[in-house]
C-alpha cells in the first residue's frame, strides 16, 4: 500500500484528491493537514465524505507525516509551497507538488511571474509531471512539479505535431475557456458567483503565469523555441477547461494526416483519446481524460483539447503521476 498525505487538504484539490483515492485499491490515505483554523473531521470539513473517512484534518507535524506517509501530494497555493517542499523532502517522504512552484526552470522568468524564489536546489531537480511526455523521469524523481491546468490542455492538444516540427513556431495562439473552480475556494471578487454567473470574460491578458510554462514544456517537445500567446477566459460552470490552439502547419501537411499522426502519438496513452469531432468539457467532467481533435482550417491548424482542470488539470494527474512512481498500474484509481 502507498501510504499517502495530503498537505492543503482543505482545499479545492486536497478534496478532489481524497475523492480519488476512496477508489484506489492500492493507496491509503494516512496524513491530512491544514492551516489550524481549517482542521477538524474530514467528514465535517467535507459532508460529502460522511461517512466514508475516519481520518480528521490535522495541522502539519513533520514528525507524524514522517511516520505515516510514503508521498505528500502538496495542495498548496504557488509561492507558499516553496517554503514547505523542502521540509516535505527532508521528512523522508517523495512530494507530488501541485503549485506552479518546480515548473519553471528558468529562475529568472519564475521570478518575473511570481516572486523570489526560495528553493533554487530543488527547482533544479524537480521533474515535469506530464506522463505522456516524461514518464521516464517522473519514474526516478523524488519531487514532480504537477503541470498546470491550462499547459497540460494546450501541450496535449500540440504535442504530436510540434514532436515533428510541423508547426511553424513562432505562430501559435491558445484560447482558453475554464469553470471557476480553477480559482480555488477563495477566488478574488472578479471570480465570485455574481461577476460568473451567465457570464463570460477574459483576464490575465498578455501576462497570464501559464504563458512561459507552456512555451517552456511545448520547447522541450519541439526542440526549439516556441512563442505563444496565451489567452484564458473564465466561464459559468464548476469544472473543465477547453483550449483552443491556432498555429500555421509547416511543410506542407494535409488534413488527412493529422488523425492517424495523433492516434499513433497517443495510441499507448491511457488517458488520451484522439477525437473525430469538437471535444467538450462535459465529456470529460469528472474524469482523469483528455479529449483532443486536430483540424486544418482554410491552411491554418486548429487544435482542441478538454480536460477536467481539477482530475487531469490536477488531482487525477497527481495520482497518476503518483502511480508511475510507485510502480503501480498506471490507471489505478482513475478509470
Ligand atoms: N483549482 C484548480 O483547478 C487547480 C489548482 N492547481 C494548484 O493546486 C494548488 C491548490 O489549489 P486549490 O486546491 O484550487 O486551492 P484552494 O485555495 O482551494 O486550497 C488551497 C489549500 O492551501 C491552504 N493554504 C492556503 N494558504 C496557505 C498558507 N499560507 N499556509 C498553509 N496552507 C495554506 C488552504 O488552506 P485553507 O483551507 O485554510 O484556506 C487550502 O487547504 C494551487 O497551487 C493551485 O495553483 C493546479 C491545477 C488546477
Ligand atoms: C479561474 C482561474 O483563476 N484559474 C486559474 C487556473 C490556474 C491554476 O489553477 O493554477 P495552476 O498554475 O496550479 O494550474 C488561473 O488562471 O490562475
Amino acid at each position: 500500500m502507498i501510504r499517502v498525505a495530503i498537505i492543503g487538504a482543505s482545499g479545492y484539490t486536497g478534496a478532489e484528491s481524497i475523492r480519488i483515492l476512496f477508489r484506489h485499491s492500492q493507496a491509503e490515505l494516512t496524513y491530512l493537514t491544514a492551516l489550524p483554523e481549517e482542521c477538524g473531521p474530514v467528514e465535517e470539513v467535507f459532508p460529502e465524505f460522511r461517512g466514508r473517512c475516519g481520518l480528521a484534518i490535522e495541522p502539519l507535524d513533520l514528525d507524524k507525516l514522517s511516520r505515516l506517509a510514503d508521498v505528500a501530494l502538496c495542495c498548496l497555493p504557488h509561492k507558499v509551497s516553496m517554503g514547505f517542499v523542502p521540509k516535505l523532502l527532508d521528512a523522508g517522504v517523495k512530494v507530488i507538488d501541485f503549485s506552479a512552484d518546480y515548473r519553471i526552470k528558468d529562475v529568472g522568468v519564475y521570478e518575473k511571474y511570481y516572486q523570489k524564489h526560495t528553493d533554487i536546489g530543488n527547482l533544479a531537480k524537480a521533474v515535469y509531471g506530464l506522463p505522456e511526455l516524461f514518464r521516464e523521469q517522473i519514474k526516478g524523481t523524488n519531487l514532480i512539479a504537477n503541470p498546470g491546468c491550462f499547459p497540460t490542455g494546450a501541450v496535449l492538444a500540440m504535442a504530436p505535431l510540434l514532436k515533428e516540427g510541423l508547426i511553424e513556431t513562432d505562430s501559435v495562439i491558445v484560447s482558453s475557456v475554464t469553470g471557476a473552480s480553477g480559482a480555488g475556494k477563495n477566488p478574488s471578487s472578479k471570480f465570485h458567483f455574481p461577476n460568473m454567473n451567465e457570464n463570460l470574460f477574459p483576464y490575465g491578458i498578455g501576462v497570464h503565469r501559464h504563458m512561459p510554462e507552456m512555451e517552456q514544456i511545448a520547447g522541450e517537445v519541439a526542440g526549439t523555441g516556441v512563442q505563444i500567446l496565451f489567452q484564458p477566459h473564465v466561464g459559468p460552470f464548476d469544472r473543465g477547461i477547453l483550449s483552443s490552439v491556432y498555429c500555421r502547419p509547416a511543410k506542407g501537411l494535409t488534413n488527412e494526416q493529422l488523425q492517424p499522426l495523433y492516434n499513433e502519438f497517443y495510441k499507448a496513452e491511457p488517458f488520451v483519446r484522439v477525437c473525430k469531432t469538437a471535444p467538450a468539457v462535459k465529456d470529460v467532467a469528472g474524469t482523469n481524460y483528455c479529449h483532443v481533435f486536430p483540424a486544418l482550417v482554410k491552411g491554418q491548424l486548429a487544435l482542441f483539447s478538454a480536460i477536467d482542470n481539477l482530475v487531469k488539470g490536477a488531482s487525477g494527474q497527481a495520482i497518476q503521476n503518483m502511480n508511475i512512481l510507485f510502480g503501480v498500474d498506471e490507471i489505478m484509481g482513475l478509470k
